[in-house]
Formats: structure tokens, sequence, C-alpha cells
């Protein structure tokens, strides 16, 4: 167990949250891939994910932050259900989550992801996308199910004139709302945003950010915010967990982060956004947790 993330873990608790409403719990949880022997490389093992606790509070945001690689996206899998952890385990609403019924924690758990173009059905119009999740878990009838289709899409801002299109047939913000559409229509608590807007352009971004937010507030949401961007995270999330080489090095409320890191790996991530230099990324720093 990693004693430093622990203890903020137990001190923080967000203005929002009612206390001890807990919607999503990371217990210790780690995923090591093994890597199998190729031509220029021996067998071994890459430790994506150590030994990660965190906990989010119902109704908040919490942003996960960290450079390319440090395993944000193994963590967001095994929160899905997509990845088996190595070791630990996640708890929705109290409860273990059974990987293998992957199909049960979708009424509480969704994805969003960064590229809504390769998630989404090529083959499948808009109205059968959104509306394929109500079929595989029997909700409703059919002309209940085309309802609620309406409903969530008219609610993401889509035309209708849309409804019968293709996934090519849209623009990337569209689809990246169709996506939104498709992971809330099972009504979710929790949603795992996993750079839902780093494939956009700049002015599309900002109108999915606020739509966003918009159904946190109507729906009560609980989001993890999955972004290398730090002025994102500043606007949409009331938490920050600082995420390197597969560990949480901070964790601590937007404020703080932003106003007054601890942590140097964090400082570093900070100066590095605010001087953006193309292709130098950011330096490599050795972190003690
Ligand atoms: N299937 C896999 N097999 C082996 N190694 C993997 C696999 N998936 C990811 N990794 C490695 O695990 C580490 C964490 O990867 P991960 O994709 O979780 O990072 P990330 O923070 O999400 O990066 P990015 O922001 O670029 O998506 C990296 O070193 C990556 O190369």
């Amino acid at each position: 167990m990693n004693a430093f993330v622990d203890d903020i873990v137990q001190a923080e608790i967000p203005a929002n949250s009612s206390g001890t409403d807990i919607a999503l719990e990371l217990c210790a949880l780690s995923k090591v891939y093994a890597l199998k022997r190729g031509m220029f490389k021996a067998p071994g093992e890459i430790k994506a994910v150590n030994d990660v606790s965190l906990r989010l509070y119902r109704g908040e945001t919490l942003g996960l932050v960290g450079e390319s690689g440090c395993g944000k996206s193994t963590l967001a899998k095994m929160l899905l259900g997509l990845l088996e952890p190595t070791a630990g385990n996640v708890l929705i609403n109290g409860q273990e989550v059974d990987p293998t019924l992957r199909k049960d924690n979708a009424r509480h758990i969704q994805p969003i992801f960064q590229d809504p173009y390769s998630s989404l059905n090529p083959r499948k119009t808009v109205a059968e996308i959104v509306g394929l999740p109500l079929k595989l878990h029997r909700i409703g009838s059919s002309t209940e199910q085309q309802k609620s289709v309406r409903k969530i899409l008219d609610l993401v801002g889509m035309p209708e004139r849309t409804y019968a299109q293709y996934p090519n047939q849209l623009s990337g913000g569209q689809r990246q709302r169709v996506a939104i559409a498709r992971a809330l229509i099972l009504q979710p608590d929790i949603l795992i945003c996993d750079e839902p807007t780093s494939a956009l352009d700049v002015s599309v971004q900002a109108q999915i950010l606020n739509l966003l937010l918009d159904l946190k507030a109507e729906f009560g949401l609980t989001y993890l915010f999955i972004s290398h961007d730090l002025g994102v995270v500043e606007h949409l999330v009331d938490r920050v967990a600082v995420m390197h080489k597969g560990s949480i090095v901070e964790l601590e409320t937007r404020e703080k982060i932003f106003s007054d890191a601890q942590h140097p790996y964090t400082r570093m991530l900070l100066a590095s956004a605010l001087t953006p230099e193309p292709g130098l990324g950011i330096p490599e720093l050795a972190v003690n947790g």
C-alpha cells in the first residue's frame, strides 16, 4: 500500500461529497504486463500500475494526470473490467467488482474514450449504436428503447436528422456526442473519461467539456477524468491525482495542486504545461513516492 497516498485519501473529502459516500474505490491496484521475447528484446515485465489506492466520492470529478506511458489507460481499463489486475481490487458502490460480470458492471460504470471514431461501429446507425446497450441488457420494449434513444440523443445535442446516419457521416464532435449518449443510455453512476477531447479541434473541445459538465449536474454523475492537458483539468475537476511511473505521487484538491503543489513531479508537470515546447516532453525525474 502506498502510505503517502492513502493518508491523503483519508484526509481529503471534497466539499461537494456527502462524507463517506464512495462511488468508486481502488484498493492497492497493480498491473504488470509480461513481455515476450522478441527479435530485439529480452523477455521481461512492465509494472504499468503500481499499488494504486484511490477513492472517488459520489458526485465529484477526480482528474488523473500524468505524462504518456505513466499507466493512466491501464488503470482505466482495470476499472472498466477490460483488463484483469495483477493485484488489488475495485469496489463500485461498495461492492467488489467481479471482472467476469462486465455486463452487470456496465450498469454502473461506463467509458468515454479519446477516439470516438474507432469506438463506434461503422456499420451501425447513430440510433442503433446508442440503443444497443438497451437491447443487450433487455431493458424495455422496442418502442420504449427507441424513445430512450431519442431522448438521450436530444440531450447530448444530436439533431434528429443524424439518427439514421453512420459514424463516417458525422463530425468529430458529433461522434463524441454519440459516444457520450451510448455511455449514458444505461444510466450509470460513474463515467471514466479517458482523454475525451484530445482528438477534437480546440473549438469543439470546449463544447464537449461543457456538455460533460451539464450532464454531470443533471444526473449527479461521478467522473474519473483522465487527461494530460492540465488546462482542461483545471477547468473541470474537484481533485487531482498525479500519476508517475504507475504510482500516484500526489492527490489534492484542484486549488491546492494548481497553487501549492508539494511533489517535485507535480511541480515539473505544471511548469512544463506553462512553457510548452512541442516534442520535448517532460524530463525524467527520480521520484521517491
Ligand atoms: N498490452 C500491453 N502490453 C505490454 N505493455 C503495455 C501494454 N499496454 C500498455 N503497456 C505499457 O504500460 C505502460 C503504461 O501504458 P498506458 O497506456 O497505461 O499509459 P498512459 O499513461 O495511458 O499513456 P498514454 O497517455 O500515452 O495513453 C507503458 O509503458 C506501456 O508501454
